[in-house]
Formats: structure tokens, C-alpha cells, sequence
């Protein structure tokens, strides 16, 4: 630690010494139930208690970079990180970054590996052949999928939850994370399924349906990862890791049957376009990604687009029940844009039209980012920087952290309401004869403090897919319907509003950010007068 501080000092930015490194595994594992005993013993305050673990830029906001300005360094065993917190340097970076300096750090992702190589743990041209195959099938034909399926599973959703014990939902994470898998298997393989509740889950017949196979990975990604599963097989005496174990292999398997029944279709041309087919045209046609890198890709795709898009459907939920005039604001829009006596009928030209409700997700984003930052780094060269007036060098083997919950905070970019949550900053409306809504769209940001998808090269493939996703099961949900915090038995109608709110504020970092008991505050769904 003190070479690196050292090397940290002549940086010429504000230094932070932080006793762990972020990297260390069991202390990510670990730091979020250590930490609050710190607090108890002498050492225990200042820098570490506040900067030392997961997620500590959702507490903090943009604090640190008022107090210490927009680049802060620190200097922990492992290597320096420095936290960026500028729209303008953030950009400079990107756009190094396409020239090939300040790659991804993809040593930190290798475990996404596990089912396979993919292009989330590879740079260059390997990437990029891969970020080729694969992100063709991410185009406006399959974002009209996601879109009617979206709606589909909106509905059954809202259903499910309507038949609940007083219309209430307390498993509505869960239920959330079911649509987006259902939404995702459907883009990737072009299979519907009928959703189904945490209340009706059966206990999981054999064999799983890919389907089961999938949620059961993603739902215990952490340990998959770690052990991964060829281990989990061997480690299968311990309880719990045998039916891990189980559904990794099982889909494995069906993605390699997957691989071969397309491989069949793309000869004889009855392959229909989604995410398998594409990449496995692309492999037995144009030899271009090998199986193992569909199956690692595959996997990738449905990993990197589950949680992401499920943790932004419950803080929207929650956000949206706290404040009912915000639905209301949403709900004149969607009656205004779709008109059809069956919201299934909305066709996906309408999801344009649809700004309040994309400005909805855009500001959860914007203070809720299930990712918090982008992590990006020099490796054996150094790099140059400038923020503001000054030049820095970055070091050779640093990490470069854009704190996107910082940026995304900021008064200097949002102005003084800027931690409130507020969808309508995103609508600017031009004079004219039209309809309100017809003059609605979504405002052009001057200050490029905004990017929870990324930017450049390595920005997300899944950003249209998820603002269509969202949009659609918004539309799905709020047309006819409005949220509210349930009340629970003998409570009043502000204490449940209270306990609602307080539900929101223990929020923090797992794999990513997310809110950590949300079956504390159940939700009332009811039809609109
Ligand atoms: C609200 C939802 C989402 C957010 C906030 C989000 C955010 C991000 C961010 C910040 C990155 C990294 C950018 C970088 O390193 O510069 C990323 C990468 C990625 N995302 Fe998303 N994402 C979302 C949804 C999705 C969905 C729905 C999919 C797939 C259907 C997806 C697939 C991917 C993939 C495959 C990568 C890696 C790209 C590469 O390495 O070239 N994401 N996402």
C-alpha cells in the first residue's frame, strides 16, 4: 500500500487510503454486514467505514467529489483506483477508449466465463467479432418481440398480482426478475412462456425446462461463478449445491441441443431471427464464433440483461407507488397514445410516442443505476486525462472508476432538486396547435452527464431492449390500474407510505444495486376509475 500511495501522491489529485482492496473476494462477500461494526471501534471511523465496501457510492452520492473534487484517488494494497465524477473527462476517456487505450479491465469479469468465452472477458478483435455477431440480432425487428412480449407478460403479471391477498404484492422482485427472464428466453430463443408467480412456483419437476434451468443460474449467480459448474457437480454433498450443480449442466446441455437443432434449421432456411439462430448462423455458415463462444455469449446476454432490467422494474414500482401524482402524469400519456380496447393490441410504433413513460426508467437510472459505476483502466502504459484545467497522468496498472451514481447526482449537471426523483426534467414540450403530448419529447442533455448504459465501444447492446421492455410493461400495467403502498393490518395510510419509503432507503449493492428487503413493502394494485 504505500508504494502505491506513492505512486498515487504524484497523480497530483486528492489521495484516500483505503485498508482493503474492492477486488478482494470474501471482503465483497463480506463488507456489508463487517462494516457496521466498525463503526464501533475506534479506527473504525472516517475513510474506511465510508469508502471500504461494495456499493459505498450509493450512500455517499456525489459527496466525495464536492469535498474533494471531480478526480479522487485511492490507494488501496492491490492497485489505485481513481473515481471519476466529470461529464467532460468521462467523454475524453470513451473516446481513448475506441483507440484502444483505457480498455475494460475484463481480468475482473473471468468468471462470467464460466459457461464459455464471450465478449464481455475479451478486448480487441476478439471482441469485436464476437460484439458483431451477437449484437445483430439486437435490432428493431427483435426490439418488436420484446415489445409484445413485454406487454403479454405485463398483463399476466398484473393479473397475478390483482389475485393476491388484497390485491397485494410482496413478491413483486421476485415476480419482476420471472418477467424479465420470460422477456429475455423469448428474444433469445423465441419461446413463450406463461408467467408464473413466486406464490405458484412448483417445486421443479425433473428434467428442468431450460427455462427453470436458467432462472435457477441466474437466481444463485454468485455461487456459480465462484465455484463454477463442473465444481458444483463435485461439491454436490453440500445442500443446496447439487441442484445448482444440476441445472448449470442441464443447461449446458440444452444449449448445446439448442446449437444443433439450429445448426439444422440454418441449412435447410426455417430459421427464424433471434439471438440463437443468428449466432448459430454465424458460426456454421460463416465460421465466425465457435460453439463454446455461443453458448459463453448466450449466457452472457440473458446474465447481463436479467437483473439489470428486474431491479429497475421494482425501484420504478416502489418509486411510482410513492408518488401518485408522477402515475397519474404517466397514466394521461399511455390513455392518450393507446387507444385500442386491448392494451395487447398497442402496437410497438406507439413506444416513440411513449416519452413520459421511457422518462420514467431514464430517471430511475439515473439515481438508482444497478451498476453505480463503470470500471475502465490503464494497463502497462500510463494515460493522459485532463480534468478542468488540469493534466494528469494516469499510472501504468491503475483502474479508472466513472462513478456514475456521482455524475448522475451532481447539482453542478442536475441542479439543486438533483437527488429528487423527478421523471419530468427528462420533457421538453415545443409551442404549437398539436395536443400537449404530440409537443412532448424527451430533452437533448448538454452536459453528457448521463450514460447508465455506457457510451462508445463497449456501450450496452441491450439499451433499446430494455427502455422497450419497460415502456411496454409500464403501459401493460398503468393504463387501466394505479399502485399504492398496502397497508398492513391496523396501520394508517401514511405509516405504510412511511415504511414504504424506508423499504427504498435500505438499498444497496449485491451483485448490483438493489433494494435488499422488498417484500417489507408490499404494493396494492387497484383498477383506475
Ligand atoms: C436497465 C438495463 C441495463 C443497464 C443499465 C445496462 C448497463 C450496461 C452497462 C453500463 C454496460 C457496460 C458498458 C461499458 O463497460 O462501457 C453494459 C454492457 C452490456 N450489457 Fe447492458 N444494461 C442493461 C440491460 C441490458 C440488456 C437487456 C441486455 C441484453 C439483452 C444487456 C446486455 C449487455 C451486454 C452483453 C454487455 C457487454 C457488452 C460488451 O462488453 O461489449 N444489457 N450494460
Amino acid at each position: 500500500i504505500i508504494h502505491n500511495y506513492e505512486i498515487a501522491r504524484k497523480i497530483g489529485i486528492p489521495v484516500i487510503i483505503v485498508p482493503i482492496s474492492p477486488e478482494n473476494p470474501i471482503w465483497m462477500l463480506t463488507a456489508r454486514h463487517v462494516m457496521p461494526l466498525l463503526k464501533y471501534v475506534p479506527f473504525g471511523n472516517g475513510n474506511f467505514t465510508r469508502f471500504g465496501y461494495v456499493g459505498w457510492q450509493f450512500d455517499d452520492k456525489y459527496r466525495v467529489h464536492q469535498e474533494l473534487g471531480d478526480a479522487v484517488v485511492f490507494s488501496t494494497p492491490a492497485k489505485n483506483w481513481i473515481y471519476l465524477s466529470n461529464a467532460d473527462t468521462t467523454h475524453e476517456l470513451i473516446r481513448k477508449e475506441r483507440q484502444g487505450e483505457f480498455a475494460r479491465p475484463v481480468e475482473l469479469l473471468a468468471m462470467l466465463d464460466v459457461f464459455g468465452p464471450n465478449l464481455s472477458t475479451t478486448n480487441g478483435a476478439d471482441w469485436q467479432r464476437q460484439r458483431k455477431c451477437t449484437a445483430a440480432s439486437f435490432n428493431e425487428q427483435s426490439n418488436g418481440l420484446v415489445w409484445t412480449e413485454s406487454l403479454r407478460q405485463g398483463q399476466q403479471l398484473l393479473a397475478y398480482w390483482k389475485k393476491g391477498d388484497k390485491n397485494k404484492s410482496s413478491t413483486m422482485a421476485q415476480d419482476a426478475r420471472t418477467l424479465t427472464l420470460d422477456v429475455l428466453v423469448h428474444a433469445a430463443f423465441g419461446k413463450s412462456f406463461d408467467f408464473y408467480g413466486a406464490r405458484e412456483k412448483k417445486t421443479t419437476s425433473r428434467p428442468l425446462s431450460y427455462r427453470d434451468a436458467l432462472a435457477i443460474i441466474l437466481e444463485n449467480a454468485i455461487p456459480i461463478l465462484i465455484v463454477g459448474p463442473e465444481n458444483l457437480k463435485r461439491l454436490s454433498f453440500i445442500p443446496g449445491l447439487a441442484r445448482l450443480g444440476d441445472a448449470a449442466l442441464q443447461f449446458k446441455k440444452y444449449m448445446s441441443d439448442m446449437f444443433d437443432e439450429n445448426a439444422e434449421k440454418a441449412q435447410d432456411g426455417t430459421a427464424r431471427g433471434n439471438l440463437i439462430t443468428s449466432l448459430v448462423r454465424a458460426s456454421v455458415d460463416d465460421k465466425l464464433i465457435s460453439r463454446e463462444e455461443v453458448i459463453g455469449n448466450i449466457f452472457v446476454y440473458n446474465f447481463a440483461g436479467h437483473d439489470t432490467t428486474a431491479h429497475s422494474f421494482a425501484f420504478t414500482f416502489i418509486l411510482l407507488a410513492l408518488n401518485p401524482d408522477v402515475q397519474d402524469w404517466m397514466s394521461e400519456e399511455i390513455n392518450h397514445v393507446i387507444n385500442e380496447d386491448q392494451t395487447l393490441d398497442a402496437k410497438y410504433d406507439a413506444f416513440p410516442r411513449l416519452v413520459r413513460t421511457l422518462a420514467i426508467l431514464l430517471e430511475t437510472l439515473r439515481l438508482y443505476d444497478p451498476l453505480l459505476s463503470i470500471v475502465k483502466g490503464t494497463q502497462t502504459q500510463p494515460g493522459y486525462l485532463t480534468i478542468g484545467s488540469q493534466k494528469i497522468i494516469v499510472p501504468p496498472d491503475t483502474r479508472i472508476i466513472l462513478n456514475l451514481q456521482a455524475l448522475q447526482s451532481h447539482p453542478k449537471y442536475w441542479g439543486d432538486d438533483s437527488l429528487e426523483w423527478k421523471p419530468s426534467r427528462w420533457i421538453q414540450t415545443r409551442p404549437g396547435p398539436e395536443p400537449l403530448f404530440d409537443r412532448e419529447s424527451i430533452i437533448e442533455l448538454d452536459h453528457g452527464a448521463y450514460i447508465p448504459w455506457g457510451e462508445g465501444n463497449r456501450s450496452c447492446p441491450g439499451k433499446k431492449f430494455a427502455q422497450v421492455e419497460h415502456v411496454a410493461v409500464m403501459v401493460a400495467m398503468f393504463r387501466d390500474h394505479f399502485v399504492a403502498p398496502a397497508r398492513l393490518e391496523g396501520e394508517g395510510e401514511e405509516a405504510a407510505r412511511e415504511r414504504t419509503r424506508s423499504t427504498l432507503r435500505d438499498t444497496g449493492m449485491v451483485l448490483l444495486l438493489q433494494i435488499l428487503h422488498p417484500e417489507k413493502a408490499p404494493l396494492e394494485w387497484k383498477a383506475r376509475a
